[in-house]
């Protein structure tokens, strides 16, 4: 008798089951605390491998994680591209393969961009229900592309701010997100406009050189940077980063991949997992950094949420 072949669960299997990236805030406050516990934790996640493809400026990305507290193995896939020429195809794009951890067989294979883009926003929000001053009343997105979204998304389920405003290195795509999502943005013409008087910042573009300067930000505001995940790419300039007290979701990933840590030297005071642990305090009063690069225990959490809610349906 043969071995039952892998599920298939797509996009829109996946986006049905996932509607709101607010339905992995437990797992995922979870899994960051586990990981930031070390070894007791029961996390196994190595810095992921990132294979360049230079020839047509990409990157492979390989994210393997087990979490024990969830009995649950994964890899996830994922390719970033940084200039593509058909504008029709994501920049970045993930598969995530889920095994059974007691003997290896592939159960399922997930589309892992929906993942992605909302268990990317699921932890900034985490970071910013934390670390934002109290009565944050202005949001600030720069960047207009998946992550956008997927952020303004449980930002606005999650706090209540008076003014969300969105910048974007072409206006049109800016001009767009505003009139696709579902409440009032303002489309700022610069990025200094938007940031101007911010509360809470998410920066989520492809920029390989900074777009924030710390010149611009509030004092106290709580900045989640989203892109920038090379040695040598930035958002953030050195000011920003220098000048704020830096959160990250693991250590070991900063200081390989981050070139707004790597390359402005500035020193990290905690992980988020070590905060939602308790270890660490969350100095919300200040102007705090969430570096956040992603983690492949997320996309673990997050893929088998959306297998057992699949099989629980089948
Ligand atoms: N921290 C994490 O867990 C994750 C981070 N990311 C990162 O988040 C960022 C955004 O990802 P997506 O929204 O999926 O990408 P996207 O391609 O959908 O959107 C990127 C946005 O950046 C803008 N942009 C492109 N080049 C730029 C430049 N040089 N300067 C300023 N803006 C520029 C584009 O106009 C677009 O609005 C990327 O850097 C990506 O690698 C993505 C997934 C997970
Ligand atoms: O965590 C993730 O999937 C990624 N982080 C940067 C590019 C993709």
């Amino acid at each position: 008798m043969g071995s039952t072949p892998p599920v298939f669960i797509g996009a829109e299997e996946v986006e049905k089951h996932l509607h709101r990236a607010s339905l992995l805030l437990p797992a995922l406050e979870a899994a960051l605390a586990n990981f930031s516990a070390g070894a007791a934790g029961g996390v196994v996640q190595p810095v992921r491998t990132v294979l360049p493809v230079p020839r047509h400026g990409g990157y492979l990305g390989v994210m393997p994680a087990y979490s024990a507290a969830d009995d649950a193995l994964t890899t996830k896939l994922v390719t970033f591209y940084e200039h593509l020429k058909d504008s029709s195809v994501p920049s970045h794009q993930a598969t995530v393969l889920l095994f059974d951890p007691s003997n290896g067989t592939l159960k399922a294979v997930l589309d892992g961009s929906v993942i992605t883009a909302k268990r990317t926003a699921a932890v900034s929000a985490i970071a910013t229900k934390l670390l934002m001053p109290a009565f944050a009343e202005v949001l600030c997105i720069l960047g207009a592309g998946v992550q956008a979204y997927s952020h303004y998304d449980i930002f606005t389920e999650l706090f209540t701010f008076k003014e969300v405003r969105i910048w974007n290195r072409t206006k049109e795509r800016a001009v767009k997100f505003a009139s696709c999502v579902s409440g009032p943005v303002r489309v700022c013409s610069s990025a200094q406009e938007a940031v101007t008087g911010a509360d809470v910042i998410v920066t989520a573009t492809m920029a390989t050189a900074p777009i924030l300067s710390g010149d611009w930000v509030k004092p106290g505001a709580h900045i989640n940077a989203v892109g920038a995940s090379r040695p040598d790419w930035r958002e953030l300039d050195d000011e920003l980063m220098k000048n704020s007290v830096l959160f990250v979701d693991s250590r070991d990933a900063a200081l390989t991949e981050s070139g707004d840590v790597i390359l402005s030297g500035a020193e990290i005071f905690a992980e988020l997992g070590e905060v939602l642990k308790g270890t660490k305090p969350a100095l919300p009063e200040k102007t705090t950094v969430f570096k956040s690069l992603g983690m492949a225990v997320e996309d673990t959490v997050a893929a088998k949420f959306v297998y057992d809610a699949w099989s629980a349906g089948n």
